[in-house]
């Protein structure tokens, strides 16, 4: 059938549904009829079966029954939660009430478009996370990445040269929805988004993108936020908020700015770092043993946020650092962190509440929150009443704005309102004379009927005559047959029943009417009073979200503060000289797991050391020691105390890490390949301000190769940029290059062998080690001393045939042997202990018997 004659064959309404579909071809349209909200035609058939929806038909009979499926209205939420979880997009159609002219179907619009990337509701975020839409373009050869998060109205927008620099930034904001120009070059880099959108070139036009962030911002041109010959960057901004707009219907008037990051103003952690730090996921891809997990201690789910972010970027402003640690410093000397944990535990997630009175999808609830925050706001001014440090005395400094809008919420709001507006009951009594009357009216029901009975009785000496009411008539007057020649002649006969005359009359009817009204009454004015105060509080926008603002960065001080005084941190300096020196630091995150004491260790860089080559027994606390010295160093650089006794550090441009690498199937690189573009990325992008961390270099291909590599690496690293490097590795002829570069020392970690054991005092030492635990380790593991003895014999056999096994890389001309036993050891030192069952150990023993290596 065609297009035309498919639509001439609809019902008006079917036509009016088909008509509004239209502009939202790619997503689910809940179209509303009354109790329910249906869909139809496709989207029925897929909403039925992402929601096990009971799929049916509109029009069975006809010609063209038209697949329909329906959820009714009170739970619409649940099943826009799943949806919303499965990365789908909803329109809302609602009706507005008014009937069509000339009896065509109910007015009906698309109120909202509900997307996962701008969600503000509270029934549909984690309190804790951020919830992000991203835009992404590319212009000039550069790539922009602008980000809304509409409940706490952020505005980002950042340029980058390179692909890689687009995705650390991608994957660090982790956008929930991401929108991007169809000719993008590597549509392939969003695959992990939950919703991914592409839009059409036309939108990202650069003078209509220029017309729409002036007009938002009102302003000529965008020299003010310092991006105004940013191609990239204009084009994905503007498209970003032209689409926000379009979802919410709304102008986003609570979005006053955009904030432009530089790649400067931060330390840069790519991906992996992010991911061998366990900053916010652990491996396992949980919160678990995080560093976040371990040090905060925020009340409030805004500082929860602010935390994280700062975690994932770390500042550079060491001036703005300082001024982060006075604020640490003094709630620590004042002794007043507690008192203000306390009050910030009662404190609500004020900056979505005001993002959503922005939206003007507030709840009653969501108000009595803000008052009872802002209610806090007293007592914490008393508690920091006399400090000095910058954003401490920003609480003092608060104008008194917010006594006006408590007094206002509470004048008006009753203590527990319903989390809707849909059905009145939350203004207070007293607020309004005319609900006052009316909520009389309806509450008085029984008091008036009583009383109405009580006096016609009397008037007309009746005692048989009551005052009822059932659903067919409202009110009536019910008198015994005896008695009914006393009716008086106003009273009206409705009913006649075996024993009873049943009348109604004017004064009564009226009085139901009235009753009726007030109903409808009660709420058109229990709305309009809402609509008043939310507009009220609409004009106080930016005062809220400075209170927000200032609340979440006293409780990230207040949690840096109290971790400070609980896990015994200092206080890190910094300094312009390119050092970075630790005393006795510890690894936050593993001190805590442990059940014996953490060993301290010491870290200095200077212009003296500037790549360590750590060597020593596995499980010796190489690994702990390079990742403490990287967390310490991010710790400082987000205003927190450190765990150390002492910490110095010099400008940090950048932390990268190689760590262990496993495959990563999923974009097709080997364990080796991934090893490799990882430390491509190090070499290509390290300065001499960067910190970088290899835990083994080559171990994913053979022994040669791989050694040649880590020497190779570590060569082009001290012959260029010079960063400030930690090198663990078993591959012990790179001690040698302590005697080629001056600025490379030897440093280990101790091992003793005990009878059935191994003692490892987890303490650095200056020099390099020759020994290699890898047999008292597996024995450590569990392997079979079968296995065990085994190996033993065969080491001790190959010693004997090839002496040290350990020999330089200088050295040429390498025997068959020496290839062998180094193959040997490779393979040795392969073994997953901890996925390797006794069986595969002896299969693995019999590969090596017969030399399968
Ligand atoms: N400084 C320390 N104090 C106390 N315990 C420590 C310390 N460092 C490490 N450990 C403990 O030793 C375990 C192994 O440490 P780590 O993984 O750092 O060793 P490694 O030398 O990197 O081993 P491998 O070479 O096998 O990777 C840690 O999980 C921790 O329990």
């Amino acid at each position: 059938m065609s297009k035309e004659t498919f639509s001439q064959k609809q019902t008006p309404m079917i036509q009016q549904y088909l008509d509004i579909k239209s502009e939202y071809p790619e997503i689910l349209l809940f179209y509303r009829m009354g109790d329910f909200y249906e869909l139809f035609f496709d989207d029925a058939k897929k909403a039925s079966k992402l929601l096990d929806l009971t799929l049916t038909s509109r029009g069975k009979n006809s010609d063209n029954p038209i697949p329909m499926a329906g959820v009714p209205f009170h739970s619409l939420e649940n099943y826009l939660i799943k949806l919303i979880k499965l990365g789908e997009s909803i329109a809302i159609c609602e009706q507005l009430g008014i009937s069509g002219s000339n009896k065509g179907p109910m007015e009906r619009k698309v109120t909202k478009v509900i997307t996962p990337g701008t969600l503000t509701d509270e029934c549909f975020l984690n309190e804790q996370n951020e919830n992000l839409i991203a835009c992404v373009s590319y212009r000039n050869k550069r790539y922009a990445l602008a980000t809304i998060e509409l409940s706490t109205a952020q505005f980002n927008i950042s340029e980058y040269d390179t692909l890689n620099a687009l995705q650390s930034s991608l994957i660090k904001n982790f956008p929930t929805e991401v929108l991007y120009e169809e000719n993008f070059p590597n549509p392939d880099l969003f695959a992990s988004s939950i919703s991914v959108k592409k839009l059409s070139s036309y939108k990202f036009n650069i003078d209509n993108c220029l017309f729409i962030l002036n007009k938002h911002f009102k302003t000529n041109n965008l020299d003010g936020f310092g991006f105004s010959s940013k191609h990239a960057a204009i084009s994905s901004a503007a498209v970003l908020l032209e689409y926000v707009k379009n979802c919410q219907k709304s102008t986003l008037d609570h979005i006053k700015t955009i904030k432009v990051s530089h790649q400067d103003d931060y330390i840069i952690l790519d991906a992996d770092t992010r991911k061998h730090l366990e900053l916010t996921l652990n491996t396992k891809e949980n919160g678990k043993n995080t560093l976040y997990s371990c040090i905060n201690k925020t009340q409030t789910a805004m500082g929860a946020r602010l935390l994280k972010k700062l975690i994932h970027e770390p500042i550079r402003d060491t001036q703005l650092l300082n001024l982060k640690l006075n604020c640490v410093a003094e709630l620590i000397q004042k002794d007043l962190f507690n008192d203000i944990a306390n009050e910030l535990n009662h404190v609500f997630d004020i900056e979505r509440i005001i993002s959503r009175i922005a939206l003007k999808s507030v709840t009653p609830r969501d108000v009595i929150k803000l008052k009872t925050t802002l209610q806090k706001i007293p007592t914490l001014q008393n508690i920091l009443n006399n400090t000095t440090s910058n954003d401490l005395k920003k609480v003092s400094l608060l104008s008194d704005t917010y006594k006006s809008i408590v007094e206002r919420i509470s004048s008006i709001l009753v203590e527990n309102p319903p989390s809707t507006v849909r059905d009145g009951n939350f203004v207070l009594e007293g607020f309004n004379q005319e609900l006052d009357e009316w909520r009389a009216l309806s509450k008085n029901v029984d008091a008036y009927v009583a009383n109405y009975e009580k006096e016609e009785k009397k008037k007309y000496s009746i005692d048989s005559l009551k005052v009822n009411y059932n659903k067919v008539h409202g009110f009536f007057i019910q008198i015994s047959k005896a008695q009914a020649v006393k009716a008086p002649s106003h009273y009206i006969r409705k009913q006649t029943l075996k024993n009873y005359e049943r009348y109604t009359v004017e004064a009564l009817a009226e009085y139901e009417e009235k009753l009726i009204k007030s109903k409808t009454e009660i709420l058109n004015l229990e709305k309009k009073i809402w609509f008043e105060l939310v507009d009220t509080l609409y004009k106080k926008l930016e005062e809220l979200q400075d209170i927000a603002k200032i609340l979440s960065l006293i409780d990230v001080h207040n949690s840096n503060a109290i971790s400070a005084i609980e896990n015994s941190y200092t206080r890190p300096t910094f300094t312009d000289e390119n050092i970075l020196s630790i005393k006795n630091g510890r690894h936050p995150v593993v001190e805590k797991s442990l059940d014996s004491t953490f060993s301290p260790n010491n870290t200095n860089f200077d212009e003296t050391i500037k790549m360590m080559i750590i060597t020593g027994p596995n499980m010796g606390g190489k690994s702990t020691y390079m990742r403490q010295t990287a967390l310490i160093t991010l710790m400082a650089h987000i205003g927190s105390y450190v765990p150390a006794e002492s910490c110095k550090v010099g400008p940090i441009d950048r932390i990268f890490t190689r760590i262990g690498a496993s495959d990563d199937l999923s974009s097709g690189k080997s364990t080796f390949m991934v090893e490799m573009t990882e430390t491509a990325n190090i070499l290509n992008n390290a300065t001499k301000s960067s910190l970088v961390l290899l835990d083994e270099i080559g171990r994913g291909t053979s022994t040669y190769d791989g050694l040649s590599i880590a020497w190779a690496t570590s060569e082009y690293l001290m012959e260029k940029s010079q960063p400030l490097t930690m090198f663990a590795t078993h591959y012990y002829e790179l001690t040698n290059l302590e005697a080629q570069f001056k600025k490379i020392k030897n440093f280990h970690f101790d091992a003793v062998e005990q009878i059935n054991d191994i003692a490892f005092n987890h303490k650095i030492k200056v020099g390099s080690t020759s020994r290699s635990f890898g047999i008292s380790v597996a024995r450590l593991a569990g392997l079979p001393s079968a296995v065990i003895e085994s190996a033993k014999q065969k080491i001790l056999a190959l010693e004997k045939e090839q002496g040290d096994p350990y020999v330089s890389l200088n050295q040429t001309n390498k025997s068959d042997s020496e290839l062998e036993l180094n193959k040997l050891e490779k393979k040795i030192q392969s073994i997953d202990l901890n996925n390797t069952t006794p069986l595969e150990s002896l299969n693995f023993l019999k590969q090596l018997q017969n030399k399968n290596y």
